[in-house]
């Protein structure tokens, strides 16, 4: 007896054609859903997973609504002598209605789970949103788009009451395996549906060891160890560099040699000094932030506590965050206004941002990462440009690399060239050397010194250390619960903070509440101490501080601000020693103490073993005095 494997080939040619439709709409409305952010989102969620969830014959009868001949959809097409009831293309629409949700749900959720700040990277890197769909976020999250093409062929292969409902069981026409199986058996043709179920589970079993080889494709990708093919490399290439070959990325090459802003094809750096006006106002559910500063050439330390507004501050100027109320000019140029509706889109800000974990994009090489930027640069001179800053960095020989393949350090470097490749108006780095061990860190500091020094832009540099912001910053603006507390010069900042919480922050350890006697004299309450100053008093006076490293130790009690004191207790690090003292009078327990002293090891080796009591000054030069 022939078999008839009708059925097979309308399945397979059913399977594909809605796994395609299924495949384009999938991503196309996924795309618009990740972006959308307005009313509704929830319930045309719902809607476009709704055939997933439906038993397929409900689906079937509602598509027989839509395009039965009763239907205006139905009548539209009878007219142009179209009728799709009981027809293949019947069999096509009911598999990718059934199809859809799946590449829909996977590929969203595959989208979702790209880093933002990728995104937001690509964006300060110039990137419009189109660029960043198809260069971040399709190949970052292709592992789930394959992954639910496969499902979506499986759901369409094996679709059967919609079908049967929508284009009934017409033999060699729209009878696909699941329907041909059915009426097998309903006719007691149990070989012959037999035969199709084997076919069915071989067909299954090939998809299901696709997706698991898929999955296994996938699995790296969260560690960002994305896997690249040769051919999508070049592709890569011919997006970012205009060409398809392999860039040639050599400092040999001559024509680097000869790259200098005046030949380099940008024009747009200003000429006069670099001038940051921000006046920002962003009001969150549990945060406020109100910052009103100035920047210049001189690079700009961000210090505060964490939570203080410091990323945020950063975020609204680079245009990742748009603030509530304000006005943010990068020389002369007006990136936000709130009262003339100004907001220019991050890409079009000219503001290079390092973020603190860096976001190198993980499927792109080191050249590509850096080259990201330069999309709008003649294609000649974007290989010139990046092999400068991997010279530049310390880089050379590493442009092939992709980042997992790169130390922390290394990684540091390619983010701070791919900032600066493109030579912002405006450099932004958010702790860049916080995820650094201390010896990378020293290494990396420096670099960055010499690099933010020939750097003609503004500069803004948010750090936790405090002798890093003093090495690398010229002036410093103090944060503290999204307000600015200080700013001025770092000599004066770290030598005269004004107030208490500008102390603590720039991790002045002693304090007392303190009440004015005179234009030279003070009154230390928790000391117990009365103490002369050189220093005008501020009004109204609150409290007396002085740094642990500025306080020293007598012999003899023989100047002003010199007390008696007895040892509390010591705690060291490798090079010093902190010792805590109490003034006046022996301490009562371990936590009974005024003051900790810093001292370098030599010296308190020297020092510790003379009898008590010592002798303390607190030297009227380095004394503190602060309002509050
Ligand atoms: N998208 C957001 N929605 C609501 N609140 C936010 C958002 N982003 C930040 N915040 C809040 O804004 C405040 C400031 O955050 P920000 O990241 O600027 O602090 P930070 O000073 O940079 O801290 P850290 O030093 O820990 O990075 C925090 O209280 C944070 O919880």
């Amino acid at each position: 007896m022939e078999t008839d494997l009708s059925p097979l080939w309308i399945s397979l040619k059913t399977s594909l054609v809605a796994t395609i439709f299924a495949f384009f709409s999938g991503i196309i409305v996924a795309r618009w859903m990740l972006n959308y952010q307005g009313k509704g989102k929830g319930l045309i969620d719902g809607i476009l997973t709704l055939p997933l969830v439906l038993p397929p014959t409900v689906v079937g009868f509602l598509l027989l609504l839509l395009f039965g001949i009763n239907s205006a959809v139905g009548q539209l097409l009878m007219r142009v002598g179209v009728n799709l009831i009981f027809s293949w293309p019947a069999t096509v629409i009911a598999s990718t209605v059934v199809a859809f949700p799946l590449m829909y749900k996977t590929v969203l959720a595959a989208f979702e789970q790209v880093e933002i700040d990728f995104l937001n990277s690509a964006r300060t890197l110039g990137s419009p949103e189109w660029k960043i769909f198809w260069q971040i976020i399709l190949p970052l999250a292709w592992p789930g788009v394959v992954g639910g093409t496969i499902l979506s062929f499986a759901r369409a292969l094996g679709e059967f009451g919609a079908t049967l409902m929508l284009a009934g069981s017409i033999p060699g026409k729209t009878q696909t395996i699941p329907i041909a199986i059915f009426f097998a058996a309903e006719a007691g043709n149990m070989r012959k549906a037999l035969i199709w179920v084997l076919v069915m589970v071989a067909i299954s079993l090939g998809v299901i060891a696709a997706i698991n080889s898929w999955s296994t494709a996938q699995r790296p990708s969260k560690s960002l160890k994305i896997k690249t093919n040769t051919f999508t490399k070049k592709l890569l290439n011919f997006l970012i560099f205009g060409q398809f070959q392999d860039v040639a990325i050599s400092e040999n090459d001559s024509s680097y040699q000869r790259l200098s802003p005046e030949n380099s094809g940008y024009s747009g750096f200003p000429r006069s000094e670099p001038e940051l006006l921000v006046n920002l106002h962003k009001k969150l559910p549990d945060f406020t932030l109100d910052v009103n500063f100035t920047a210049d050439k001189n690079p700009l330390g961000l210090l505060g506590a964490s939570g203080s507004g410091k990323s945020m501050t950063l975020r609204c100027i680079a245009g990742l965050e748009t603030p509530t109320q304000g006005r943010i000019v990068l020389n002369k140029r007006v990136l936000f206004d709130s009262e003339r509706g100004i907001n220019i889109p991050s890409r079009q800000r000219r503001v290079g941002f390092v973020f603190q974990n860096y976001a190198l994009f993980p499927h792109l090489t080191v050249a590509q990462n850096i080259g990201f930027g330069l999309q709008n640069f003649p294609k000649t001179e974007r290989p010139k440009r990046v092999a400068k800053y991997l010279d530049m960095m310390q880089l050379t020989g590493l442009g092939d690399r992709y980042p997992h393949q790169l130390s922390g350090g290394q990684q540091q470097r390619v983010a701070l060239a791919r900032a600066l490749v493109s030579e912002p108006e405006a450099l932004l780095l958010d702790e860049p050397l916080s995820a650094l061990d201390s010896y990378l860190r020293d290494q990396i500091e420096k670099l960055l010194v010499k690099v933010i020094s020939r750097y003609e832009g503004i500069n803004l540099f948010i750090t936790h250390k405090l002798e890093e912001a003093y090495r690398v910053c010229g002036n410093i603006l103090v944060l503290s619960q999204g307000q600015a507390i200080a700013y001025g010069s770092k000599e004066d900042i770290f030598e005269r903070p004004p107030t208490y919480t500008v102390a603590q922050v720039t991790e002045c350890k002693n304090f007392s509440p303190a009440r004015l006697i005179n234009s030279h004299t003070i009154e230390a309450l928790d000391w117990e101490c009365t103490l002369n100053v050189i220093e005008s008093i501020p009004e109204p006076l609150t409290f007396v501080g002085i740094r642990a490293h500025q306080i020293s130790f007598l012999n003899q009690p023989h100047q002003h601000n010199t007390f008696p004191c007895w040892l509390v207790e010591t705690s060291e690090t490798q090079h010093r020693t902190t010792v805590y003292i109490k003034l006046h009078e022996p301490p009562k327990g371990s936590d009974d103490y005024h003051l900790q002293v810093e001292l370098y090891k030599e010296k308190w080796v020297e020092f510790k073993d003379r009898p008590l009591p010592w002798y303390v000054r607190l030297d009227p030069l380095q004394l503190i005095m602060m309002r509050e």
